[in-house]
C-alpha cells in the first residue's frame, strides 16, 4: 500500500502567508502559522481583528485571496475533510422548529453516524453539556447560552480529530463553562487538537499556546507563560495589552 504524505502531515493545521480581503480592505495579513495535532490552541484578539475569518479559512468554508491552508495533511478546503473535524461557528446555525434531537439527528446523519451508535452519541455529547433533559424540546424554545451548548454537542458529535470552537464559552454560565473546559482538557488528553477563539483570559491561560491577532496580523505567538515572561507582566491580559501597544508604535 502507497500512503500519499504531505509536507504538513505531521501538523494539524499549517497556515501559509494566508491574505484575505473583503473588498479594499485587507482583513487578514500575510498569516503564517503551525499548529501541531495535539494542541489546546488560542486565538486571541480584539472584536473585529479576524479571528472568526481565520477559523473559516481553516475550516474550508472560506476561502483565502492569498496563501495556502493545510488540515491534517490536506489543502483546504475539501469536502471529504468534513467528517474529520468538528466545527462550533459563532452564530448558531441550528433549525428553530426541530427539537435538538431532531437537529443532532440531522447532523448525525451528516457525519454518516447511523442507529445505535448516532444514539449513543447523541446521549453522549448532550451529556458533555448538560442538556440531556432537555434533548426533546424544540430549540426555539432554548435559551441562547442553551443553543451555544447545543451547537457545542453538535461540533463533539462525531468524535473529530480536530475541534474549530469559534468563542465556545460566550453566554454560558460560570459553573458550566468550568465543566465544558474540564471535558475539552479531557479531550486533549485523549489526543484530540482543539483550536478555539476567545476573548476571556482565564481561558486563554489554559491553552497550550496563544497567538495574538490584531488588525489581521499575528503579534505574538507563544505559550501564555512565555509570553507573560517576555512583557514582564503577571496576567495574559497585561502581556496581550503590552504587545499591542508594542505593535502600535
Ligand atoms: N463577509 C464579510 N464582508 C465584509 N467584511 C467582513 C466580512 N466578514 C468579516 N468582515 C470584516 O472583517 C473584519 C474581521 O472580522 P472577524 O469577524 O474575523 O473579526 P473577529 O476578530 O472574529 O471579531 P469578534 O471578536 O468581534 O468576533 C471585521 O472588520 C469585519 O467587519
Amino acid at each position: 500500500m502507497t500512503l500519499t504524505t504531505s509536507p504538513h502531515s505531521h501538523a494539524a493545521v499549517v497556515l501559509q502567508g494566508i491574505i484575505r480581503k473583503f473588498g479594499k480592505r485587507t482583513v487578514l495579513d500575510g498569516i503564517t502559522l503551525t499548529i501541531q495535532r495535539g494542541e489546546l490552541f488560542g486565538l486571541l484578539g480584539p472584536s473585529g481583528s479576524g479571528k472568526t475569518t481565520l477559523v473559516k479559512l481553516i475550516t474550508g468554508i472560506d476561502s483565502a485571496d492569498g496563501g495556502t491552508v493545510h488540515m491534517l495533511g490536506q489543502q483546504m478546503p475539501r469536502l471529504s475533510m468534513l467528517q474529520r473535524f468538528g466545527y462550533m461557528a459563532q452564530s448558531d446555525a441550528l433549525y428553530n422548529d426541530l427539537t435538538a434531537l431532531q437537529n443532532l439527528q440531522f447532523f448525525a446523519a451528516l457525519y454518516g453516524l447511523k442507529g445505535r451508535q448516532a444514539m449513543e452519541r447523541i446521549n453522549g455529547a448532550m451529556e458533555i453539556v448538560s442538556l440531556l433533559p432537555h434533548l426533546h424540546k424544540p430549540v426555539a424554545a432554548y435559551s441562547g447560552g442553551m443553543k451555544r451548548r447545543l451547537s457545542l454537542a453538535i461540533s463533539l458529535l462525531h468524535e473529530p480529530e480536530l475541534l474549530v470552537l469559534d468563542e465556545p464559552t460566550v453566554g454560558i454560565d460560570p459553573v458550566l463553562r468550568q465543566s465544558i473546559w474540564r471535558e475539552l482538557g479531557a479531550m486533549r488528553e485523549r489526543g484530540t487538537t482543539i483550536i478555539l477563539t476567545t476573548h476571556v483570559m482565564d481561558e486563554a491561560d489554559k491553552c497550550d499556546r496563544l497567538a495574538l491577532i490584531r488588525e489581521g496580523k499575528l503579534t505574538a505567538v507563544d505559550t501564555p507563560e512565555a509570553l507573560k515572561a517576555r512583557t514582564g507582566s503577571g496576567t495574559i491580559e497585561e502581556a496581550f495589552i503590552r504587545l499591542g501597544e508594542g505593535e502600535a508604535r
